[in-house]
């Protein structure tokens, strides 16, 4: 087993941090290597594989990397992200980066780590996700010349305790929509009196219900007819096998920034 990839979790204790432990334990090209999360977690100390259910795997939740990882797949917030980007940076320990919500500023600090280290960083890490952005841009791309005009909107829908909005896998598809189509307003919701829609639109509409682990649909609405296109997630474990492929995959890598197309072969 010493050819096994040491990965280290950071947000451990969340909901998807604690999919990432039990995975990671039954992945025979994986170990378990660090579990991290936040300083005032109440998870400190616990057995990872404990708190996320699956039985001691002798690995304790800590709040600062002091463990040897090869990679470290991180699902916390914002503030996470950018203390283990800046780590990972400094001791060049490849970074699967699948935290959303992140400021242009917070972005960009994440993405200098590539300059030392091995880089993904993506709202989405499913596959079928990351297919539909290829399918997305393809659909974009046919119907930006519609002679009756095209309104793209998004809409998604997350569970009840999601803290940003809207999903940054919402944001991702209006970039590559835009890319395509060239609209410049992105709008957010709709209420009052905001007048006609214009075509230089792309509206978000972000649902919080339940426990919905992800659904995503782009709209392209034409004068006669629509599509739809929609991926739905059923559980947080679609994300996590990508985040694993993520991880197996940069740890061949040298230092820079890759995609999950690249991951996945999607390109
Ligand atoms: N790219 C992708 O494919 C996907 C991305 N996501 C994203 O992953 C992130 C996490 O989602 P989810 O697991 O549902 O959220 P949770 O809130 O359940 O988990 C986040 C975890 O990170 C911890 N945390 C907070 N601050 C820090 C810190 N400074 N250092 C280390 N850990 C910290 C939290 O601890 P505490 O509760 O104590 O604050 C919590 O345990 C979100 O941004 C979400 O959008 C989710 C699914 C798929
Ligand atoms: O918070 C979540 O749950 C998810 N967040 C990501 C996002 O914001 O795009 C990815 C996925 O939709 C689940």
């Amino acid at each position: 087993m010493g050819d096994q990839l040491l990965v280290g979790v950071n947000g451990a204790a969340g909901r998807m941090g604690q999919r990432v432990v039990v995975l990671v334990c039954q992945d025979p090209d994986l170990k378990l290597g660090s579990a991290l999360d936040s300083e005032n977690s109440p998870a400190l100390g616990k057995d990872a594989g404990e708190v996320a259910g699956t039985g001691s795997v002798g690995v304790e939740i800590q709040s600062e990397l002091t463990d040897r990882v090869d990679v470290m797949i991180d699902f916390s917030m914002p503030s996470g992200l950018l203390s283990v980007a800046k780590v990972c940076a400094e001791r060049q320990i490849g970074l699967v980066a699948a935290t959303t919500g992140l400021t242009p500023e917070q972005r960009d600090e994440v993405l200098s780590a590539s300059q030392t280290t091995p880089l993904i960083l993506a709202p989405n890490m499913s596959l079928a996700v990351n297919l539909m952005m290829k399918l997305v841009r393809e659909a974009a791309h046919s119907l930006k010349n519609s002679p009756s005009g095209v309104d793209v909107e998004v809409i998604e829908r997350h569970h009840r305790f999601k803290e940003d909005a809207p999903s940054g896998t919402a944001l991702h598809f209006g970039e590559i929509i835009a890319e395509e189509m060239g609209q410049t307003d992105h709008v957010h919701g709709r209420q009052g009196r905001p007048g006609a829609r214009s075509i230089s639109e792309i509206g978000y509409h972000a649902l919080r219900t339940g426990d919905n682990v992800g659904e995503h649909t782009i709209v392209f609405g034409m004068m006669g007819e629509t599509i739809d296109l929609t991926v739905r997630g059923h559980t947080r474990d679609s994300y996590v096998y990508g985040a694993l492929a993520a991880a197996k995959y940069l740890a061949a890598q040298r230092p820079g920034l890759y995609s999950m197309a690249d991951v996945l072969g999607l390109n």
